[in-house]
């Protein structure tokens, strides 16, 4: 099967939710008319890093954004893995993937298990401990929110119960973007998966992101990759050529989990 995928690699508006939903909206009509089956877009993009005005501008429970995404899904009738937000819960800020169908149902929510210490998401945030294993179209798929790609062992997990495509969705700063492509070629190649990474662009006063969103094949191959600039980053998945590169080389026939 087939899909043409979208990453929104959007300029992020420091603590505006209401213009980064604004900025969202035109992206989505974009992808819809370029034929987008699945959109990505990337990490805690309604708020930036403004994590000390969290208390003001993190979204109770979420609702306001599954609402927007659920119409916006609706309308352009397409896939939005959601990027994440701030989620303010009872017990805190997680930082919150949604993904909803084309039909504008909510399929599958994942706040953040790795909380990145060196840009203080531990002070602000709650770690989440979701599942990342999620359904779309009847295809297995994983959620992952940006320093998660550093775990292999977390990443690994839900491809052994079937995950075929990950999804990324990131703030990852530029100082370090031969991490974030190394990493991310890593994991689809350890993992015979697709890998669909979606990072920010621009800045804000104390980063600037690296943009250059990836869409990545089975066999490592970089389908597409963004620019460090605002735009969207399209590519074709085709979910067949997993059970080929599988037969290839069958690294999880020959995985020896006994001794490790
Ligand atoms: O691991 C890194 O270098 C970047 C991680 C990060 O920026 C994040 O998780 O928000």
């Amino acid at each position: 099967m087939k899909w043409k995928v979208g990453c929104i690699q959007m300029d992020i508006i420091f603590g505006e939710p209401k213009r980064n939903m604004e900025l969202a909206e035109k992206w989505f009509e974009k992808a819809a008319s370029e034929k987008c089956t699945v959109v990505v877009l990337p990490e805690l993009w309604t708020t930036g890093y403004d994590l000390t005005r969290l208390d003001e501008i993190a979204h109770e429970k979420g609702e306001e954004i599954i609402q927007f995404l659920q119409q916006q899904a609706k309308k352009h009738e397409i896939h939005i893995i959601g990027g994440s937000v701030a989620n303010q819960t009872a017990d805190g800020v997680l930082n919150t993937m949604y993904v909803v169908d084309k039909e504008g149902r909510l399929v599958h929510e994942y706040s953040k298990l790795h909380l990145f210490q060196l840009m203080d998401e531990h002070l602000y945030l709650k770690a989440g401990q979701d599942e990342t294993l999620f359904m779309i179209e009847g295809e297995g798929a994983a959620s992952f929110i940006c320093y998660d790609i550093r775990f292999p062992e977390w990443m690994r997990k839900p491809i052994l119960k079937g995950a075929k495509m990950m999804f990324v969705v990131a703030e990852w700063p530029e100082p370090r973007l031969d991490h974030w492509q190394t990493l991310l070629r890593a994991r689809a190649i350890e993992n015979q998966s697709y890998v669909i990474a979606c990072n920010r662009s621009g800045q804000d006063k104390n980063n600037k992101f690296a943009g250059h969103s990836m869409i990545i094949d089975p066999w490592g191959a970089v389908i597409a990759e963004g620019s460090d600039h605002e735009e969207l980053v399209i590519g074709e998945v085709d979910l067949d050529e997993i059970d080929s590169i599988r037969n290839r080389i069958p690294v999880f026939d020959d995985r020896r989990p006994e001794s490790y």
